[in-house]
């Protein structure tokens, strides 16, 4: 579609989107910081009949330049599953098209969480399809998936060693593209991942904590609180050092931990919080399966170096669990095969 359909400026509209492809919402996002800004300044954020937005998918159509729910889409479940802020599966009043909706308080708004996603264009990342301010809530749309990777370990308990590894590889290529892009996850965890309706693909989401790394200045910012899941953060995160891509290649690997253990790491050994045991302990490879073939074990120790120079890259890690997989004799288990008990600690 043309950049003019790519977007609706719907009333209230400050400012001019740039439209270059690919769309990128990051001006946008600012103007609807500041217009925050300064209603906080004037005192009226909660003014609850403002509605102004960006919607990327023509599925999705505004009435007379408005969205609002209830008129215009309905909210069909509860999802829950987002970081800082509630998950809906929603349906357009006209199209009947459904999609995924997450509900965040103004206050708690980022506008990286748009900047950084709207610069990605990959198929392991799930498509943003826009955002819209109603009173003091952004609601931002995306592609509705069949459910997420943290759920289906929910339901397996763990998950066989050939499916880990076939997940895990797919976050890596997610995880390659966003360093192309240069943008920070910052919370990659099973919640995070969502799946195709056949369980085989897998589509990163929830960029909340995300950070473009072209604009930040190094280390823990004092207004900045640490952001992502403990259990799965990076030493230098935690230590608030200066943070890299190496980080989400870390926490790649404590939800690989996750899906072949069916426990959050440091959890059966440590009681939170548990930042300055990640800060001072050795990485937890005691928890790699002793039952684990030896390449998915040189896997989690490349990807778990505590030292973000020595840890391996998303792509160096790719290869290795490509072949841990053929080592395997590739992908051959059952998507949802019958439960497995979460590992019991020795
Ligand atoms: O950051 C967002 C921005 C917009 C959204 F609509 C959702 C999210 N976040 C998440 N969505 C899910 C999820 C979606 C759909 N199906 C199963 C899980 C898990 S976390």
């Amino acid at each position: 579609s043309s950049a003019g359909d790519c977007f609706l400026a719907l009333a209230g509209l400050r400012g001019s989107v740039s439209l270059s492809e690919p769309c990128y919402a990051g001006p946008f996002c600012q103007d609807l910081e500041r217009d925050v800004r300064e209603e906080e300044e004037e005192g009226d954020v909660s003014a609850t009949n403002v509605n102004e937005g960006l919607i990327f998918n023509e599925n999705i159509q505004p009435v007379n330049y408005e969205y609002r729910q209830g008129r215009d889409y309905t909210v069909c479940q509860s999802i829950n599953t987002g970081s800082y802020g509630e998950v809906y599966s929603v349906q357009d009043n006209k199209t009947h098209f459904k999609f995924a909706a997450k509900k965040v308080p103004l206050k708690r708004f980022s506008s990286e969480e748009l900047g950084a996603w709207s610069a990605l264009t990959s198929p392991r990342v799930v498509d943003l399809f826009g955002v819209v301010r109603e009173g003091p809530y952004a609601i931002l749309f995306m592609d509705l998936k069949a459910g997420s990777l943290g759920q289906l370990i929910k339901d397996s308990g763990r998950l066989p060693e050939d499916l880990a590894l076939h997940y895990h590889c797919q976050v890596l290529g997610a995880l390659e593209h966003l360093l192309k892009r240069q943008v920070l996850h910052l919370d990659i965890k099973a919640d995070n991942v969502l799946l195709s309706a056949d369980g085989r693909d897998t589509f990163l989401c929830d960029f909340g904590q995300s950070e473009r790394t072209d604009n930040r200045g190094q280390g823990l910012r004092a207004s900045q609180e640490l952001k992502g899941t403990e259990t799965h953060m990076a030493p230098e995160i935690v230590k608030g050092e200066a943070r890299g891509a190496k980080a989400d290649v870390w926490s790649s690997c404590c939800m690989l931990l996750h899906m072949l253990s069916g426990c959050q790491p440091w959890t059966r050994y440590y009681s939170r919080p548990l930042y300055l045991k990640i800060a001072n302990e050795p990485p937890p490879l005691r928890e790699i399966p002793p039952d684990c073939n030896i390449f998915t074990a040189d896997v989690i120790k490349a990807g778990l170096q505590k030292d973000p120079i020595k840890r391996a890259s998303a792509s160096e890690l790719k290869a290795r669990v490509t072949r841990a997989l053929s080592e395997l004799g590739g992908l051959s288990s059952p998507i949802r095969g019958s439960y497995m008990e979460p590992l019991q600690i020795h």
